[in-house]
Parts: structure tokens; C-alpha cells; sequence
């Protein structure tokens, strides 16, 4: 492989919203701000379902594109499309980042695999698991890379944490960890925002779940010792919207017996996550406390019974969505169908899991969304 030029990906963004804007912003940056040279990004087109919002996102968001186009690695211009057909016909679109809201995930990715495209989606990538085994079938069968936009995953402050609680063992053993993400919206957002609107598949375990599912997940389904065991034991107590019946307070709890370890996880859209602590990962020789915000954290604590306490801090360039991005890269390059820090099959457990909090917690979707 010739190392002086990195392998471009060249990048189609369906949805002229707010994080388009934020991951389109990352794809500008110079990969070198983040020591990476061996991937860069091109951005060459934005669909919305305006033409003209297309149009003011590349004006406002990335007027050149990507970094590669202004780095001279790929001289395709941004063009603002609309309408997601025009887009999956382009043959030199290479992978499609959906940024719709949650209900749409399923309809624009089945579209774009169709028109053999591969995928990168923001998270929860599907509403439920079924149209989540749907999508990672069509990807199987067409041969083509299909991934959940869970972010989180990719940062280097989490494979640091990994290691010290699976590799180093700084903890001892893990028996428990708590982990919320919450934010203000009730009161302060329309009825009919995403965050709270039963048609665009709103509430708190669908928007703002699969941080703490993240932080269960990445800790304790990862952990060697639970030899990638789902969580046994599931359940899932949620407050629903009086007048949209989306959840706004949600606690779920996962067990992993193989550890004797338990998830305690919650999520709501009334009260924010307390600042100090996001995230709490306890063991037989101490912890780890991680400050919120869950989706983008910067540091953690680890402070052991016998009074040592160290702070690691990780700074993050950008916004942070790169490093999701670079791992795509490198999937294309090499020929990979998923990416093996964020697999199909995970994606498949983490909608199964949320179908029974949804169940318990007696979040019904409203008929106009698809089953
Ligand atoms: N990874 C992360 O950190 C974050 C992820 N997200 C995820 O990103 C997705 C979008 O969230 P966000 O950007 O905040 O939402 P926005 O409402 O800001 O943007 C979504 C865009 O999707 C398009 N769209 C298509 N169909 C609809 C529809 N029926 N109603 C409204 N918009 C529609 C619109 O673009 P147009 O008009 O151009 O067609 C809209 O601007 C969600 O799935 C959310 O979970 C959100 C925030 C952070
Ligand atoms: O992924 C997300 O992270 C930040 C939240 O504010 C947003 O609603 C959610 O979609």
C-alpha cells in the first residue's frame, strides 16, 4: 500500500440536521490533528428533502467538502441533492451517513444497500430488531459494510478505559456499574420534536439509551471474563409522556452472571445527568468514575481502596465524530463488511434489548410506524 496517499471514502449525508452538521464538520478536519494518515474524507453530496437546506448546509457546513477534496485527493465538488433516489444512483457516492431521525434509519438504509451502497447510521440505527436483522441480512447478501453510528465506542478515552479494567485489572474484579445519560427536554422542546414525538420514534430509551447501554456493554458484555455473554435477567421500569406516551424516565437493569456483575442504567428527558458522574464502574479494589457527558466524556477517575487516585484525561479534536469515521475507512479499505469494535450482531442484541425495556416499560410505537 502506498503510505503517502490515504485511501478517501467518498461520502453521501442524508438529513441537513444538526448531526450532519457536527459529523460533516469532523470530515473537513485534517486527519493529522488526530495522528491519522493513513484514511481522509471527501464529502460529495447532502441530500435533504429541500434542495435549498441542502444547498445553505454546504454553504454554512463544509463548502469544500471533505478534507480530501481540499487536501486535492479527490476533485469530485459537494453537491446539494434532493431526494435520497438521486443520491443512491450516483456512482461515486462510496458510503451513505444517515442522519434522519430514528424512525426514518430503517427506510434510508434499506434504500441505500438496495442501491448497493454502504451504510454508516446514526444511532439506534433501527426502531426495533427486526428491521435491524432485515438490514444486516440485505448488507450480508449484497456484500456491503452496514455499521451503527455509535460514536462513543471509538474514542480513544474508552479503549484506554478497556484496558485498565480488562487488560491491567486496575479494579480487581467488576461487579457493577451505573451509568445515565439525561438530558432537559420536557417543557422546553415542542411536543412534536424528535426527542418526544411517538412518530419519529422519540423518548429517552431510543435518543439517549444507547450511551448507558454503551458504558454496560463496553465495560461489563466486553469484559473477558463474560465471554461475550448477553445479559440475562433484563428488566426495564419506564414514566411515560402523559399527552405523547414516549418514555421520559427510564431504569434498566442488566445481570452478567458470569461475573456476578450488574448494569443499573438510566436515561431521562427531564433532568440532566449529574456533572460529576456519568459513568461509575466499581470493582473489588476500587473505581472508576467517568464525568458526563456520556456520549463525548474527556476524563475519568480511578480512585482504589487503598487511597491512590489518578486522573486520565484524553482531549478530543473536533467533535469527536472522526474517529467513527476513520474506523469506516478502514473497514472500505480492507474489504471488511462490519467493523469489529461495533459489530451487526451487537447492534442486533442492543435492538432485541430495547424491544423488552420497551415492552416492560409499556412504551407502545403509534401504528404509523412500520413494525
Ligand atoms: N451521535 C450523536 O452524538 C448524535 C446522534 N443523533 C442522532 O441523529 C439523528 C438525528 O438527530 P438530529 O440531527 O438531532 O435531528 P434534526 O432534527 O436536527 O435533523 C434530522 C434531519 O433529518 C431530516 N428528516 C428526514 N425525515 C424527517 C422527519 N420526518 N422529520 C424531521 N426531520 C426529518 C431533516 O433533514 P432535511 O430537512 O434536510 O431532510 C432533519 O433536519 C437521530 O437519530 C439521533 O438519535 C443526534 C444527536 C447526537
Ligand atoms: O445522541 C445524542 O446525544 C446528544 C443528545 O442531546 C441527543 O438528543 C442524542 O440524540
Amino acid at each position: 500500500m502506498n503510505t503517502t496517499t490515504p485511501f478517501v471514502v467518498r461520502w453521501a449525508i442524508i438529513g441537513a440536521g444538526w448531526i450532519s452538521e457536527q459529523f460533516v464538520h469532523d470530515l473537513a478536519m485534517d486527519p493529522s490533528t488526530r495522528d491519522v494518515k493513513d484514511v481522509a474524507h471527501a464529502v460529495v453530496a447532502v441530500d435533504s428533502r429541500t434542495k435549498a437546506k441542502a444547498e445553505a448546509f454546504i454553504r454554512d457546513y463544509c463548502p469544500e467538502g471533505g478534507f480530501a477534496q481540499k487536501a486535492g485527493y479527490c476533485d469530485l465538488p459537494v453537491e446539494a441533492v434532493e431526494g435520497y433516489d438521486a443520491v443512491y444512483a450516483r456512482e461515486d457516492v462510496d458510503c451513505v451517513y444517515i442522519g434522519t431521525p430514528h424512525n426514518d434509519h430503517y427506510f434510508s438504509a434499506k434504500a441505500a444497500l438496495e442501491a448497493k451502497k454502504h451504510v454508516l447510521c446514526e444511532k439506534p440505527s433501527t426502531i426495533n430488531a427486526g428491521q435491524m436483522k432485515e438490514l444486516a441480512a440485505l448488507a450480508q447478501a449484497n456484500g456491503l459494510f452496514f455499521m451503527e453510528a455509535v460514536w462513543t465506542r471509538f474514542f480513544p478515552l474508552m479503549y484506554a478505559l478497556q484496558k485498565d479494567i480488562h487488560e491491567t485489572k486496575v479494579l480487581g474484579d467488576i461487579h457493577q456499574v451505573n451509568a445515565d445519560f439525561s438530558i432537559k427536554g420536557v417543557g422546553r422542546v415542542p411536543l412534536t420534536h424528535r426527542l418526544l414525538n411517538p412518530d419519529l420514534a422519540g423518548g429517552a430509551i431510543l435518543d439517549l439509551g444507547p450511551y448507558p447501554l454503551t458504558w454496560g456493554l463496553m465495560t461489563l458484555f466486553h469484559h473477558p471474563d463474560n465471554k461475550l455473554s448477553p445479559p440475562t435477567a433484563v428488566s426495564s421500569s419506564m414514566q411515560l409522556h402523559p399527552e405523547t406516551g414516549v418514555d421520559i424516565f427510564t431504569t434498566v437493569v442488566l445481570d452478567f452472571p458470569k461475573m456476578t456483575a450488574r448494569a443499573n442504567l438510566t436515561c431521562n428527558l427531564v433532568v440532566e445527568s449529574p456533572a460529576d458522574c456519568t459513568a461509575r464502574i466499581q470493582g473489588t479494589k476500587g473505581e472508576i468514575i467517568v464525568p458526563r457527558p456520556a456520549p463525548r466524556p474527556e476524563k475519568y477517575i480511578i480512585r482504589l481502596d487503598n487511597g491512590e487516585e489518578t486522573v486520565k484525561e484524553f482531549a478530543i479534536p473536533g467533535n469527536g465524530y472522526h474517529w467513527e469515521a476513520d474506523a469506516v475507512a478502514r473497514c472500505l479499505r480492507d474489504g471488511l463488511k462490519e467493523c469489529e469494535r461495533m459489530t451487526v450482531s451487537e447492534s442486533i442484541m442492543s435492538m432485541e434489548l430495547m424491544d423488552e425495556f420497551r415492552k416492560q416499560g409499556g412504551y407502545e410505537f403509534p401504528a404509523s410506524l412500520a413494525q
